[in-house]
C-alpha cells in the first residue's frame, strides 16, 4: 500500500455508519485520538461531539423527538433557508427536518489539511413539497470533519442550480453543553450591536464586558468577530467557535418560564445548555443563478483555569 492509498484507508476506518432506533441512518467519525463526532441524515444534523476523553461538548435535551419531521432538540440543527421567523416559511427553514443523503463519493479533503482528519459530505436537494413553498432549486453540501485533536468542522456550500437568483438566511443552531449557566461567560462580542428577540427585534448595543446569564437571553449580534469563546469555569473548559463567511451571533438560552413551555425540552435543562450560533441573518445571502456561497465554522476546545 502506498503512502495515499493509506491515508485514505485510515479515513475510512474512522467513518461508520450506524442506524438509530428509528432507523435513520447516522455517521459516526472519530478521530485518531478518540474523539468523535455523530451526525444524523435527520436534519444533516450534528447530535454528539465527544473530546478524546469522552466528555459530551453538545447539548441534546432527554425529552428530544427524533422522529422526523420534527426538529431535533439539541445539537446542530441547520437553520435553512429561514432564520426563526423572518419570513414566510416555517419557523427556522424546513432543511432541519428533511432526511439527507451521504455523498458516497465526496471531493477529496485538500492534501495540506487531511492529516488525520475524517470527513462526511451530506446532500440536501428540495423536494416538490419544499419547492411549492420555497420555489428555488438548490443544492446544499454539508461538510463535516474531525480532527486529530477533536475539532469539528462544518462547511456549508449552497448553489444556485436555478435560473433565477434566489435569497436566503442560515445558521448553526449550536447547542453547547455548559455544566451551569450562571457560571459561563462569553466574550468576542462586547460593544456590538444586536437585535433583541425579545423586544420585537429592536436594535441595542452590547455594554458589559463580557456575556453572562441570569435570565432569558434571545439575541442575534450584527457583524460579529470572527471568534467568539465560551468560558466554562466550573468545568474549567474553554470553547472556540470560529466562523468564516457567517457575519452574524445568535445567542439564546430559554429560562425557567420558557422551558416550560417546551414540550422537548427539561424544566431544568436551561441550565445545562447556551446556543451560540454563527449566522447570516440580518443581511440575507443572495445567489444569482450557478453562484455558491460557503458558511463556515470551527469548534475547538481547551482547558481553562
Ligand atoms: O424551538 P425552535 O424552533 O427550535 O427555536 C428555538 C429558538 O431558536 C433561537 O435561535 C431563536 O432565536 C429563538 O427565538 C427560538 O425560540
Amino acid at each position: 500500500m502506498n503512502q495515499s492509498e493509506n491515508v485514505a484507508a485510515e479515513q475510512r476506518a474512522g467513518v461508520e455508519v450506524t442506524k438509530d432506533k428509528n432507523g435513520i441512518e447516522q455517521v459516526v467519525l472519530r478521530s485518531p485520538r478518540g474523539a468523535s463526532a455523530r451526525v444524523s441524515l435527520h436534519g444533516g444534523q450534528v447530535l454528539s461531539w465527544k473530546t478524546d476523553r469522552g466528555e459530551e461538548l453538545l447539548f441534546t435535551s432527554s425529552k428530544a423527538i427524533f422522529k422526523p419531521p420534527t426538529a431535533v432538540r439539541g445539537g446542530i440543527p441547520i437553520c435553512f433557508p429561514q432564520f426563526g421567523n423572518r419570513g414566510a416559511l416555517e419557523q427556522h427553514g424546513f432543511a432541519r427536518n428533511k432526511i439527507w443523503v451521504i455523498d458516497s463519493n465526496p471531493p477529496p479533503l485538500h492534501p495540506n489539511d487531511s492529516e488525520g482528519k475524517n470527513y462526511v459530505d451530506l446532500l440536501l436537494k428540495p423536494s416538490p413539497e419544499d419547492l411549492k413553498v420555497w420555489p428555488h432549486s438548490f443544492e446544499f453540501r454539508l461538510r463535516v470533519s474531525l480532527t486529530a485533536d477533536g475539532y469539528l468542522t462544518m462547511i456549508s456550500r449552497i448553489r444556485d442550480i436555478n435560473c433565477k437568483p434566489f435569497r436566503f438566511s442560515f445558521a448553526y443552531h449550536t447547542y453547547f453543553s455548559v455544566s451551569d449557566i450562571s457560571e459561563v461567560r462569553v466574550e468576542g462580542l462586547e460593544t456590538l450591536d444586536y437585535l433583541d428577540n425579545l423586544y420585537q427585534k429592536e436594535r441595542f448595543t452590547e455594554q458589559g464586558d463580557a456575556l453572562t446569564f441570569e435570565s432569558e437571553v434571545d439575541r442575534v449580534y450584527l457583524n460579529a468577530t470572527d471568534t467568539v469563546a465560551i468560558f466554562d469555569h466550573e468545568i474549567k473548559r474553554t470553547v472556540f467557535v470560529r466562523k468564516e463567511g457567517l457575519p452574524d451571533v445568535v445567542v439564546w438560552n430559554p429560562w425557567e418560564k420558557k422551558s416550560k413551555s417546551m414540550v422537548d425540552f427539561g424544566d431544568e435543562e436551561y441550565k445545562h445548555m447556551l446556543c451560540v450560533d454563527g449566522a447570516a441573518i440580518e443581511k440575507q445571502i443572495t445567489l444569482k443563478p450557478g453562484e455558491e456561497w460557503t458558511g463556515r465554522l470551527e469548534l475547538s476546545f481547551v482547558p481553562s483555569t
